[in-house]
């Protein structure tokens, strides 16, 4: 029998907000969307207007025709012939009136979003790194793509309706209460029903799309996990059961699309009906009252003309009313990317009032409140010299590089940091990280080619100084065995070249930087000894005349360093040279010693 089982996929657990706060949150969010269409109000302007005029127009056709019948009744001839005409000619103004008002609301609208589409990538760029680890690029991927592209279709397509369909219902209701109230009162007594519906139901429609596009953010999260780990994937034999996360999450998302429908598929006929009454109504009162006496034939005819054009538009509004709830619901989802607060803009300028490249002092860090991973840590690096930093496996060293490039804030009284003097806080990221170079264990390459790659390293190189920085970084020889040399694709992140290559493209990168500064975090670790010592011997070109923090786990790539500080749970708990630690006989020495005969007996095992 088959094991059940167990869900891969499982509904977002998070508190759903009360209906304030939602309600809040949307009102944030259309004011937010009004901001921009706020900007290009000039053909906003001419969309409305022209929408005013439309209603105008055929309300204006209506009491036309009222008049009309009215007319034809008393058998004045040429007073009917003359209002034939003028029909004719106020349906030709009609026609202009309809196109600028599509065209005025969907030209600014398309500007807007566009607009909207530029701050919120601009926005991503700034966005806090403490924020971006923890969200999903795909999530943030879907929120671009998809909730922004329902943005722009209700913007489209449906804004300029909400111009004029309420307009011309309150302009024909007006007019037919004026003509008739008694039958025009009659007429509408489910009406109210039909709103209340509409509205209760939009509410619904509006839960189950943000739902839906929820779980399509997470469709998207699953996807770019199964293309972005490939090797991963097939090497653990895992497409199969991320396959089956996907087919969950699809489950999911038609299941509420498919609530969505059944809504939709129950109410629509439920609305239509309650739509149609009025006419019932208006023609079983209106003949009792031609029965009576009270009213010509002609003019029931003109009331009918009216009262459709006057539930013309309330066809037309549940539906407004369904999208616009699925827009704002995109909206908030969107809005919520560009709510999350920056790094610091326009922060203090960095001077150097020191030669100490970065200091620490007393420095405690945590990335969740009351759970610190770095510990009253204080260290001051000199200039020109290499630090190494070692230690177990979560001891706080990358954490060091993250605090020192600005990428997470220190609490409040939890320390200063201070790069050439300056301290680090509210100055400006962009000048603070001019003072250094990164290069990781996994340098990130884009995608583009090689000499894009290299030139990343200083905006607006010239092919020589990117061809000087890949000869100082002993990458040439290899770019020129390639086909296309320079201009060789890397393929996404990298992936057409080995892991020692797209090393050397990233030290290529950092010469041409020119940092004072060399972060490095573990360069070497993920490399053969071959390609490794390659790598060893461009960095140690680089790290000449500089600054340099190195992060390592082998200690024997680390001998050289001018001082070696070893991390332990959050604190630097032995410093000195290689030479001075072994001495110590502590914690660095024994790992040193441990390394030393692990390595011995891999020889030895090799050798056999
Ligand atoms: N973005 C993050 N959010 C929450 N916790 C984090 C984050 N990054 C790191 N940590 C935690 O902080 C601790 C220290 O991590 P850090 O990467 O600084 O250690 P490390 O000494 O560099 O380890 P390694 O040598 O394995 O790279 C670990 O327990 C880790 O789980």
């Amino acid at each position: 029998m088959e094991a059940e089982q167990q869900p891969l996929v499982h509904e977002q657990g998070t508190a759903a907000p009360s209906r304030r706060q939602t309600a809040y949150a949307t009102w944030k969010a259309l004011r937010w969307l009004m901001s921009y269409v706020s900007r290009h109000k000039g053909w906003m302007i001419v969309g409305t207007s022209s929408a005013i005029a439309a209603a105008i127009i055929e309300i204006w056709t209506g009491s036309l025709i009222e008049q009309l019948t009215t007319q034809a009744e008393k058998g004045a001839g040429p007073i009917v012939l003359q209002i034939v005409y003028a029909v004719f000619v106020v349906i030709l103004i009609g026609v202009p009136a309809k196109f600028f008002m599509s065209f005025g609301v969907e030209r600014s609208s398309a500007s807007a979003v566009q607009d909207m589409r530029n701050h919120v990538m601009r926005h991503i760029g700034k966005l806090r790194v403490s924020y971006l680890e923890k969200q999903h690029s795909g999530d943030v991927l879907s929120r671009i793509n998809n909730d922004l592209q329902l943005i722009q279709q209700f913007m489209i397509r449906d804004l300029a309706q909400w111009f004029y369909h309420p307009l011309l219902f309150i302009g024909c209701f007006a007019y037919l209460l004026y003509l008739q109230w008694e039958l025009m009162l009659y007429s509408l007594l489910l009406f109210p029903l039909a709103l209340l519906v509409s509205q209760w139901i939009g509410k619904q429609l509006e839960r189950l799309t943000e739902e839906a596009q929820a779980n399509m953010g997470r469709m998207n999260v699953n996807l770019q996990d199964t293309l972005g780990g490939m090797p991963i994937v097939k090497s653990y034999l895992l497409s199969g059961m991320l396959s089956r996360s996907y087919q969950q999450l699809l489950q999911l998302t038609a299941q509420k699309k498919l609530a969505v429908k059944k809504r939709e598929a129950w109410v629509n006929p439920l609305l239509s009906t309650l739509m149609i009454s009025p006419i019932i109504f208006a023609v079983s009162y209106g003949s009792y009252l031609i029965y009576q006496g009270q009213l010509g034939a002609g003019e029931l005819v003109a009331f009918l003309y009216l009262l459709n054009l006057c539930l013309e538009p309330l066809e037309h509004i549940p539906e407004l009313i369904t999208r616009t709830f699925e827009m704002t619901g995109a909206l908030r989802r969107v809005s919520e990317i560009v709510e999350q607060p920056t790094e610091t803009e326009n922060g203090r300028s960095l001077p150097k009032v020191s030669a100490a490249p970065i200091e620490f002092q007393d420095v405690t860090f945590g990335y969740e409140e009351n759970s610190p991973i770095l510990r009253h840590v204080s260290f001051a690096v000199p200039e020109g010299k290499t630090i190494a930093l070692v230690g177990a496996s979560g001891g706080g060293k990358s954490t060091v590089f993250k605090l020192v490039c600005g990428f997470y804030p220190l609490a409040e009284n939890q320390g200063e940091i201070r790069v050439f003097g300056s301290l680090i806080e509210g100055a400006d990221p962009e000048q603070l990280r001019s003072h250094f170079s990164v290069v990781t264990q996994d340098s990130y390459l884009f995608s583009g080619t090689i000499a894009e790659n290299i030139g990343y390293g200083r905006e607006g190189a010239p092919m020589e100084a990117i061809i000087e920085a890949a000869k100082a970084a002993q990458a040439h020889s290899f770019i020129m065995q390639l086909s296309d040399g320079y201009q060789t694709y890397v393929g996404e992140r990298g992936g057409f070249l080995s892991g020692g290559q797209r090393q050397r493209i990233a030290i290529a990168r950092a010469f041409l930087k020119n940092a004072p500064v060399l972060l490095l975090d573990e360069p070497t670790s993920a490399l053969d000894p071959e390609s490794e010592s390659a790598v060893q011997e461009a960095l140690g070109i680089l790290m000449k005349q500089r600054t340099t923090m190195v992060i390592a786990h082998r200690l024997s790539t680390v001998q050289n360093a001018d001082e070696i500080w070893v991390m332990e749970q959050g604190k630097i708990v032995e410093k000195g040279t290689h030479e001075q630690l072994l001495q110590m006989k502590g914690m660095y020495a024994q790992s040193y010693y441990q390394e030393f005969t692990e390595s011995a007996e891999r020889r030895e095992v090799s050798y056999t």
